[in-house]
């Protein structure tokens, strides 16, 4: 497949795009844009752009950079039929494209989006432009729902993206591609170790802050010493905002009551929370019926090892950390252990949790620090957790390998892998990706994925599970990943979710949410996967 004209032109880009941060808020977000066209991220920039201004001007600034970003693509095939001549100049297109999305997605004065794009061409040193800017604009604005209905008609997204969407959703394809250029909902998980969703809600109503409750149903059959499945289902709550709000504002959010989390990332930490429950059930139902006496297990039957495997920045690490902390039957320390005179219950659990960017480290340390869920905070709880943080490359990582004592034994019970991906399940959080990702990135992540499931898959002990989680939703990182993994590695069983679900579409390995309603969660992708054999 070929780029189309809605491609960034970034070989027209000048070097002195970077972000400079002067002028006014429309020269600003412009400047914004064209850093992004030349590789930043919306991320990496979006904070000076915001730090730049006074606050009366941030509202405006941040409406602007990020409906021009969803609306991009729809913009720039708009544009081409707007001009006499192509315009070449990325330049001049972003400047026009920054006035388009006022005149047809926020209701700024005709007289004020025109003069003030005009102004910011000559700014931005395209005076030359100033003519064929005003002329354009001054076209749409004569006519402004005539030319918002052509650019709501079809998608916003670069020609590649739509095709592929097109091949693996069909069926979905026109919701799926207007859902995903529309703002997501804002979501927050209630820290259970901490509090009720319930009673944040309350909190929220007092801050006068509205917001839902959201109940996610999961159900799964996981496998038994018995050949048979066990089916088992498990409930999330988070709670969405009526309207996206300052974390700042939030009650105690700096305490480390709630966090901002997308609702269908709550699901990650439960789902492998309540697998290793299951393994740990039937570990000791296999144990009692062959009457094991566990003092002469030479293994330890009281420890659990687990591994977060792409942690940063922990969001899903924190839930994690949050529900075996909980004093409730969440925790893994509460697990029911069969007869409890033979199976005395957990009492100790290792998390380790990698990721191979330093700084993305950080930002870890920085959000189990404000949950209270630091190392130096889990080890000082009653019931402890020993936690270590890596900075290591998943592909090549083995637990233990600077050690003496190192032996190839698998070591980790569970396995968390929310794994590098495209990310364009997120397109509605990061309208960026939709710019800077390409075609070719799709291959090659999936080729990572498949590299880091290869290193990972043997560190997982017999009888495990691993949970294989992407923010994709292209089925190459996703079911087709899965299907090709299980060919391969004879030892792994795809756990089938239950019609009990009540998120995502069933695939033939794993459940797939895709970012359709404008009040749903975000487009990720779960497998749950058992390492046959017993623990
Ligand atoms: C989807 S994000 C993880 C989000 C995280 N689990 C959370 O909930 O906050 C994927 C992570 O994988 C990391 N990553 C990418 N390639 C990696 C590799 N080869 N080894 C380890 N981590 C990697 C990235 O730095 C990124 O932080």
């Amino acid at each position: 497949m070929r780029q189309t004209s809605t491609a960034p032109r970034n070989n027209k880009l000048k070097p002195s795009s970077n972000l400079i941060m002067n002028g006014s808020v429309r020269v600003r977000v412009i400047r914004t844009l064209l850093a992004i066209q030349n590789g930043q991220s919306l991320s990496s920039v979006l904070d000076p752009l915001l730090n730049s201004l006074h606050d009366g001007d941030k509202g405006f600034a941040h409406a602007l950079l990020l409906t021009t970003l969803r609306q991009w693509h729809a913009l720039a095939r708009l544009l081409d039929t707007l001009a006499d001549n192509p315009i070449d100049e990325v330049e001049v297109r972003t400047t026009i494209q920054v006035g388009l999305v006022q005149l047809l997605y926020l209701e700024v004065a005709d007289h004020a989006a025109i003069h003030e794009t005009v102004e910011a061409a000559k700014e931005i040193e395209f005076a030359h432009s100033t003519g064929l800017v005003n002329a354009i604009l001054r076209k749409v604005a004569k006519n402004p729902s005539k030319f918002r209905k052509k650019c709501d008609k079809k998608h916003s997204l670069p020609n590649w993206l739509a095709y592929q969407l097109k091949q693996d959703w069909s069926e979905q394809y026109d919701e799926l591609t207007q859902g995903l250029r529309q703002p997501a909902p804002m979501f927050l998980r209630v820290n259970s170790a901490v509090t009720s969703v319930e009673e944040y809600q309350h909190a929220l109503d007092g801050a006068e802050i509205d917001a839902d409750i959201v109940e996610l149903t999961t159900g799964f059959k996981v496998a038994n010493s018995s050949e048979s499945a066990t089916p088992t289902t498990l409930s999330t709550k988070g709670l969405r905002l009526h309207q996206s709000t300052a974390v700042n504002a939030l009650p105690e959010f700096a305490l480390g009551v709630a966090s901002v989390q997308d609702m269908h990332a709550q699901l990650a930490a439960p789902i492998i929370n309540k697998a290793l429950m299951a393994k740990l059930s039937a570990e000791n139902n296999s144990a009692e019926s062959a009457n094991t006496d566990s003092d002469s297990d030479e293994s330890n039957n009281n420890e659990l090892h687990i591994l977060d495997a792409c942690a940063a920045p922990g969001g899903k690490l924190a839930h994690w950390l949050e529900l075996i902390s909980a004093n409730d039957e969440s925790s893994l320390f509460h697990v029911k252990q069969g007869n409890a005179e033979t199976s005395p219950a957990i009492t100790d659990i290792k998390v380790t949790a990698i990721d191979n960017e330093a700084p993305r480290i950080e930002r870890i340390r920085e959000n189990l620090q404000r949950l209270n869920l630091s190392q130096h905070d889990l080890q000082q709880a009653e019931k402890s957790v020993a936690l270590n943080i890596v900075c290591a490359d998943a592909t090549r990582w083995q637990h233990g390998k600077n050690k003496k004592a190192a032996t190839n034994e698998p070591v980790f019970d569970a396995i968390l892998l929310d794994s590098p991906c495209t990310a364009t399940g997120v397109i509605r959080r990061h309208p960026d990706i939709s710019i800077l990702r390409t075609e070719e990135d799709i291959e090659q992540t999936a080729l990572l994925q498949a590299d880091i499931l290869h290193n990972l898959w043997p560190q997982l002990k017999a009888g495990g599970y691993l949970l294989y989680v992407t923010c994709s939703i292209l089925k190459q990182e996703n079911v087709e990943q899965m299907q090709d993994f299980i060919t391969h590695h004879n030892d792994a069983v795809a756990i089938e979710f239950t019609d009990d679900c009540s998120w995502g579409i069933e695939q033939a390995i794993g459940r797939q949410c895709l970012p359709i309603d404008s009040a749903s969660g975000d487009g990720f992708y779960y497998a749950l996967l058992h390492k046959q054999g017993l623990g």
